[in-house]
C-alpha cells in the first residue's frame, strides 16, 4: 500500500501561526525518532511564523503519559494547540495494543474536554525503521504533519469562533 509523503502539502493552503501559542508533549521511549518528530514539529511551526516563545516542550516517559501530559497543558496554560509526539514499536507481547488505544482514545478525549486541538502525532510501528522512516526519513517527518494539522485546526477554530 502506498505511504503519503507526511511532510507533503501545499504551503499556500496553510495560515500563519504567528499569532498561535502550541505545546508539546514529547515522549522519550524512542528518542532517536521522538525527538526528530519534535524537531520537525518545532521547525514546521516556526516555517509558518510561530515564535519561539510560543513553543513551549515538554517531556513524558512514554506515549501512553502523553495524554496527562497534554491535560496538564490544557489546565494550565494558554496555549491554543497541543501536539502528542510519541512512537510505539510493536514488542513481543500486547502492551503495544493497550499503549496505541490509550492515547488514541486519550488525544480524542482531551479534544473533546478542552474543545481545544490536541494533535495525534504518535507513530505505531511494527518496527524500528518503519519509525525512522517517518521520522525524517522517506517517508517525511509525522511531527512536520501535526504541526501543520495544528495550525490549521487552531485557525479554523479561530474563524469560527469569530463568526467567520
Ligand atoms: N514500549 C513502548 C512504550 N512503553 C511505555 C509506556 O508508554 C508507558 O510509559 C508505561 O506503560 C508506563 O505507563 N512507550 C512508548 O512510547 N513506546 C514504546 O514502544
Ligand atoms: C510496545 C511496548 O510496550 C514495548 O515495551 C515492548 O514490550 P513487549 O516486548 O514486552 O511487548
Amino acid at each position: 500500500m502506498a505511504t503519503k509523503d507526511l511532510s507533503a502539502y501545499d504551503m499556500e493552503k496553510v495560515p500563519s501561526a504567528e499569532n498561535m501559542k502550541f505545546g508539546i508533549v514529547v515522549s522519550e521511549w524512542n528518542y532517536e525518532v521522538t525527538g526528530a518528530l519534535a524537531r520537525g514539529a518545532v521547525d514546521t511551526l516556526k516555517k509558518h511564523g510561530a515564535k519561539d516563545e510560543h513553543i513551549v516542550v515538554k517531556h513524558v516517559p512514554g506515549s501512553f503519559e502523553l495524554t496527562l501530559g497534554g491535560q496538564l497543558f490544557a489546565e494550565n496554560t494558554d496555549v491554543d494547540a497541543i501536539l502528542l509526539l510519541g512512537c510505539v514499536i510493536q514488542g513481543e507481547t500486547r502492551h503495544f495494543d493497550f499503549i496505541c488505544q490509550g492515547v488514541a482514545q486519550g488525544a480524542t478525549h482531551l479534544n473533546m474536554k478542552f474543545n481545544l486541538p490536541v494533535i495525534f502525532g504518535v507513530l505505531t510501528t511494527d518496527n524500528q525503521q518503519q519509525a525512522l522512516d517517518r521520522a525524517g526519513g522517506k517517508h517525511g517527518n509525522k511531527g512536520d504533519e501535526a504541526a501543520i494539522t495544528a495550525i490549521k485546526m487552531v485557525a479554523l477554530q479561530q474563524g469560527l469562533e469569530n463568526g467567520e
